[in-house]
C-alpha cells in the first residue's frame, strides 16, 4: 500500500524545514505504521516537540510548526505558505503594564509590528504581587472581619477596576476574580495559615487578570487577541510551591495547545507569565519571583520560535545595576551563558533560569525597553565576538554569608569535600561560590534567597552545628559578592585591572572564583564596601574606555576567530 502526506508548512518555515521535511517523508515513505511512529516519536524528540495521532504526525521544528498528516491511499505532498505562523514571543514585566495607559502603548507597540504574529506574555501589573504577598501575610494576622479594608486589597482592587474602566473594557473580567481573591484572603484569615501553596494561588490573580484586560482590551482595538492561563495549557511544574521547575512534558504540550488554536482560529495568545500547575498536586504553582522571563522563553522553545523578546523598563541588561551605580550603560551583546551568570549571581533584570530554554532551543533573546522602543537593546546569543567587550557587566550580590571551613579530619580532599556537602544536600541548600585548598573550603550562602526560599537563621546555625562535627568553621555575614562577567579566557588581564583598582579604594578581597562557566569571576568583599568597589570597577572597565582599548590593542581572541563557541 503506498503510504503518502501531506505536509504543511509556512512561509517563514522554508528556510530551515524543508530539507527536514524532505528527510522526513522518504524516511516515512517506505516504513509499517509501526516503524512510522517510532520514526515520528524521534523526530518529535529532537525536534523539541510534537504529537503523534491516530492518522496524523505534527513536528514543531526550529524555525515554527510543520504538520505532517498521514492521507489513506492518495499520494499527495503540498507546502502551503499562506498561513503566517506564531513566530516572536513578546514578554511584558510589570513595570511594562503598571496602568491603562501602558497597556494602551504596549497594546500600540505590539501592534507596530504588522509583519509579526506573536505570543503575548504578561506579568501581573506594577507591584501587584508584591502588594498580594503582603496581604496574604496581614490576613494571617488580621482577622476574617479586617479582609476587606485591607489597603493592600484595595489597592489591587482599585488599580484593576480604574484599568478595566479607563481602557472601557467589561468590569466582569476581573469582578469574579476580585470575590474570588477577597474570598481566598478570608479563608487565610480564618485560618490563620499561608502555606507556600496558597502563596502561589494567591498570587497568580496578578496574572491572571492582567492578562484578561489586556486580551479584551486588544480585541476592543479590533486585534483578535485570546487569553491563556499558562496552568490550563500544558505548564506542568514540579510541586515546589514559590519556586517550580519547568518539566519537559511542558514544551510539546504547550506548543500543541498554542498552534492548535491559532491554526483552527488565529488570535494573538496571550499568556499569563509566572504561572505553572504541579505535576503531583495539580495545583497553581509559581516558577520564582520575575518567572515570566522563564514562562516567555519555555514559549520561545517549545514552539522553536524565531526570537524572544523581554521587555522592560530600561534600555537592555546594563552594565551594572543602574540602582547601585547610575552610569550604567547597555551592553549590545551577550551570550547565553552569560546571561545566565548575570541572572544566578544577582541581576534582577533575567530570571535565573530564563536562559535554559532559549539556549536548548537556540532561540536568540532581545531584551528591550518599553518606554524607549528605539533603543537597540540587548541581543542574547549562543555566542558573540568574544573581542568586542572583555568585560559585560559587573553585578553585585550584598548580604551574603561566607563560610570558612578547616577540616578537624584526616580525611582525603575528596572526603572532606564530599562531606561538606553532603550536608548542604541534606539540608536542601544551595551554594554560590565555592574556593578550596587540600584542608579547607570557603563557600557563599545566599541568605535572602529571593529567588527561593528563605534560609533562615535556624537553618544556618544548623548547618554550622553538623559542619562543626568534621571541621572549624568560620561564619563571617554581611558579606558582598562582585561578579565580573565576561571573556574569562583573559582572566588574567582582568585581574590585574580589577585588583589595581580595589587595592587603590583600599578594597580587601577575601575570597576569589573562576568557575569551569568560562564567564565569571566572583570576588567576596565586605558589604560596607561593595558599592564604592562596583563604582570604582565600573569606572575602571567601562567609563575610561577600556574594553574599546583592549580591542585596538589586541582584537584577536584567544581561539583566533575573536567569537567564543557556546559549549
Ligand atoms: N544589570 C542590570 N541591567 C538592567 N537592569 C537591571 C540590572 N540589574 C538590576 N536591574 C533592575 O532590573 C529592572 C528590570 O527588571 P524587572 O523589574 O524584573 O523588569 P520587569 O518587571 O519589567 O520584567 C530594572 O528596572 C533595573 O532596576
Ligand atoms: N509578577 C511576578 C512575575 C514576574 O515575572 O514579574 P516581572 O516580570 O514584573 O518581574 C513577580 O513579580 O515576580
Amino acid at each position: 500500500m503506498a503510504m503518502s502526506y501531506l505536509f504543511t508548512a509556512p512561509t517563514s518555515c522554508f528556510a530551515r524545514p524543508r530539507k527536514s521535511l524532505r528527510d522526513l517523508s522518504s524516511r516515512l515513505g517506505s516504513q509499517s505504521f509501526l516503524e512510522w511512529e517510532l520514526l515520528g516519536k524521534a523526530a518529535c524528540e529532537k525536534r523539541g516537540g510534537g504529537q503523534i495521532g491516530k492518522n496524523s504526525l505534527t513536528v514543531f521544528c526550529q524555525q515554527g510548526v510543520v504538520s505532517v498528516a498521514r492521507k489513506d491511499e492518495a499520494v499527495s505532498q503540498s507546502f502551503d505558505g499562506s498561513t503566517a505562523q506564531l513566530n516572536i514571543v513578546m514578554k511584558f514585566g510589570g513595570s511594562s503594564v503598571a496602568s491603562a495607559e501602558r497597556m494602551r502603548e504596549v497594546a500600540d507597540l505590539i501592534l507596530s509590528f504588522p509583519n509579526e504574529c506573536p505570543i503575548i506574555v504578561l506579568s501581573a501589573m506594577g507591584k501587584t504581587t508584591n502588594k498580594l504577598l503582603l496581604a496574604g501575610e496581614k490576613a494571617v494576622g488580621c482577622g476574617i472581619s479586617h479582609v476587606s479594608e485591607m489597603d493592600e486589597l484595595s489597592f489591587v482592587k482599585e488599580l484593576h477596576l480604574k484599568t478595566v474602566d479607563e481602557l472601557a473594557v467589561d468590569r466582569l473580567i476581573v469582578s469574579g476574580l476580585l470575590d474570588e481573591l477577597e474570598q481566598l484572603l478570608k479563608g487565610i484569615a480564618m485560618m490563620k495559615e499561608l502555606t507556600l501553596r496558597t502563596k502561589d494561588y494567591l498570587v497568580s490573580f496578578g496574572e491572571c487578570m492582567s492578562t484578561r484586560i489586556f486580551a479584551a482590551y486588544l480585541n476592543k482595538i479590533g486585534a483578535k487577541a485570546r487569553q491563556y492561563d499558562a496552568f490550563d495549557i500544558g505548564f506542568i511544574t514540579t510541586d515546589d510551591f514559590t519556586n517550580a521547575d519547568i518539566l519537559e512534558a511542558t514544551y510539546p504540550a504547550v506548543a500543541k495547545r498554542l498552534h492548535g488554536d491559532w491554526i483552527r482560529d488565529p488570535a494573538i495568545p496571550v499568556v499569563t507569565g509566572f504561572l505553572g500547575k504541579g505535576w503531583k498536586s495539580c495545583a497553581v504553582t509559581t516558577l520564582g519571583r520575575g518567572g515570566s522571563d522563564l514562562t516567555a522563553t519555555t514559549i520561545g522553545k517549545a514552539l522553536g520560535l524565531r526570537e524572544i523578546q523581554v521587555w522592560k523598563d530600561v534600555d537592555g541588561v546594563l552594565t551594572c545595576d543602574p540602582n547601585i551605580h547610575p552610569k550604567a550603560e547597555p551592553v549590545p551583546h551577550l551570550t547565553f551563558d552569560e546571561a545566565a551568570e548575570l541572572a544566578y549571581f544577582g541581576a534582577q533584570v533575567l530570571h535565573p533560569q530564563s536562559m535554559r530554554p532559549a539556549r536548548e532551543g537556540d532561540v536568540p533573546v532581545r531584551v528591550k525597553n518599553s518606554y524607549n522602543r528605539q533603543a537597540p537593546g540587548t541581543l542574547i546569543t549562543r555566542s558573540r565576538d568574544m573581542s568586542k567587550a572583555l568585560l559585560t557587566s559587573i553585578v553585585l550580590k550584598q548580604n551574603i554569608t561566607l563560610l570558612d571551613i578547616v577540616s578537624t579530619r584526616m580525611l582525603g580532599q575528596y572526603g572532606f569535600l564530599a562531606k561538606v556537602f553532603s550536608i548542604f544536600e541534606d539540608l536542601g541548600i544551595s551554594v554560590d561560590s565555592v574556593a578550596t585548598s587540600e584542608v579547607s573550603i570557603s563557600l557563599t550562602l545566599d541568605p535572602s534567597k529571593i529567588w527561593s526560599r528563605e534560609l533562615i537563621q535556624q537553618e544556618l546555625d544548623h548547618v554550622v552545628e553538623e559542619l562543626e562535627k568534621i571541621s572549624v568553621v568560620n561564619l563571617l555575614q554581611g558579606r558582598s559578592i562582585i561578579s565580573l562577567i565576561g571573556n574569562v579566557q583573559r582572566s588574567s588581564l582582568i585581574l590585574e585591572r580589577a585588583f589595581n583598582v580595589l587595592r587603590k579604594n583600599g578594597v580587601n578581597v577575601q575570597m576569589i572564583s573562576q568557575g569551569a562557566s568560562k564567564v565569571n569571576i566572583s570576588l567576596v568583599v565586605n558589604d560596607s564596601e561593595a558599592k564604592q568597589a562596583v563604582a570604582a570597577l565600573h569606572e575602571a572597565f567601562f567609563e575610561d574606555g577600556f574594553n574599546a582599548e583592549i580591542q585596538s590593542d589586541d582584537g584577536q581572541s584567544q581561539n583566533g576567530s575573536g567569537v567564543l563557541p557556546y559549549n
